[in-house]
């Protein structure tokens, strides 16, 4: 029977193709702005410069100093840049990490964001920010936070390197997973993750052995968007919970660490809503949600364990005792016990479900 449900309306508008990053110019004036500054990490400055030179004199200056979770003396630094520069928007051109900063800014400032993104992260959709402070990663959503325009440039992600390729596209599926079974998930979000599970497990292998496929590269960053749409729209739950928990307190990359933890999490949850993350064992095979996803992350080279990234066995309490400190929509209640032997499990790379 149909579930009832609310479908809250898509907000952002999105460009999507090939070349599509010569519109940003167009794309701002459509926003009524005639100076942006442009944010991008120091890895892709040279990106930035680019950009900001074919944005001829919309362009107030360039930001290159965005870090991996969103720390908050690089966004204060970044703000101060922002005012300076006398800028009323941001083009942000980069993976999760450039979006985060731009969405910080915008929060602060009031700016309105263009959004280009390089990797398959999801944070262009979302109205999520995760802001990190004395060791601790905190999220807020909020409708100033979702960016404006999101110009999605297929060409921009030929340069992608396998590896990331492959642990962003585990950090997008993390986001369909998790709509799977949100409260507030609805059938066009469900649609959409569907879809998305589809064209990354066709998409990564042909992407592993040749990285600039643009048919390939088309299809994940199309699946990108539709894991990103999905984020923005539902409730996350435990699995970024503790993708938050190992990224803000032990500086674990976010990328590979949503990628570990994927299939425990998944496990975790299939044992009490196995019809709702069916899905996800119909597109993966392996008999079971947890396990299908374990075999497809194997299959295409992902990291598998904790300890490959460097956490410590002696982690794993202090990770647990932050992860159950809140209450959040999770479909299984979480306790201590519970969560140290997902961790566990985790940390050691067994295969969920034998
Ligand atoms: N708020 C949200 O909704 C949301 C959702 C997902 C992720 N995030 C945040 O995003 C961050 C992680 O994002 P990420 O995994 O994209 O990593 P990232 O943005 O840090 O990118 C990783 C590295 O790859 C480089 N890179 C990006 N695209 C490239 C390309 N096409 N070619 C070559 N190099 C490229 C970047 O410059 C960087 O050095 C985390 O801080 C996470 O919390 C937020
Ligand atoms: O901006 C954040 O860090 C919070 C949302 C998020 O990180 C999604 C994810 O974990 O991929």
């Amino acid at each position: 029977m149909m579930e009832n449900f609310v479908f809250p309306g898509l907000t952002t508008r999105v460009v999507f193709g090939s070349g599509t990053m010569a519109r940003a110019e167009e794309e701002v004036r459509r926003l009524g702005h005639d100076k942006v500054l442009v944010l991008s990490t120091p890895h892709q400055k040279a990106d930035a410069e680019k950009l900001a030179t074919s944005l001829g004199s919309l362009s107030a200056g360039i930001f290159a100093g965005a870090v991996m979770h969103t720390p908050v003396n690089v966004t204060e630094e970044a703000v101060e840049a922002f005012r300076a520069s006398g800028a009323s928007a941001v083009v942000s051109l980069g993976g999760g990490s450039t979006t985060g900063l731009g969405k910080a800014i915008a929060l602060r400032t009031g700016a309105d964001q263009v959004v280009i993104p390089t990797t398959y992260a999801g944070s262009e959709m979302t109205d999520i920010l995760g802001e990190t402070a004395g060791g601790e990663k905190t999220t807020r959503r909020s409708p100033d936070i979702r960016p404006e325009t999101v110009i999605y440039d297929v060409d921009l992600t030929l340069s992608l390197p396998v590896g990331l390729t492959v642990t962003s596209a585990m950090n997008a599926i993390a986001h369909a997973m998790e709509a799977f079974y949100a409260p507030d998930r609805n059938p066009v979000i469900v649609l959409m993750c569907r879809d998305a599970l589809a064209a990354f497990r066709d998409g990564i292998p042909k992407l592993i052995e040749d990285p600039h496929d643009r048919t390939a590269r088309a299809e994940a960053l199309y699946a990108a968007w539709c894991c990103s749409t999905a984020l923005g729209y539902v409730q996350m739950a435990l699995h970024h919970k503790l993708a938050h928990v190992f990224g803000g307190s032990l500086d674990t990359p976010h990328a590979e660490t949503h990628a570990i933890l994927l299939p425990y999490t998944t496990a975790f949850n299939e044992a009490a809503v196995p019809e709702l993350l069916a899905p996800i064992a119909d597109a993966f095979g392996g008999g079971s949600a947890g396990g299908g996803i374990w075999d497809f992350a194997r299959s295409v080279g992902s990291p598998l364990s904790l300890k490959a990234i460097g956490i410590e066995e002696a982690d794993l309490d202090r990770a647990t005792a932050i992860a159950v400190r809140n209450a959040y929509a999770n479909p299984r209640p979480i306790d201590p016990g519970s969560i140290r032997e997902l961790l566990q499990a985790a940390w050691e790379g067994r295969r969920p479900g034998g």
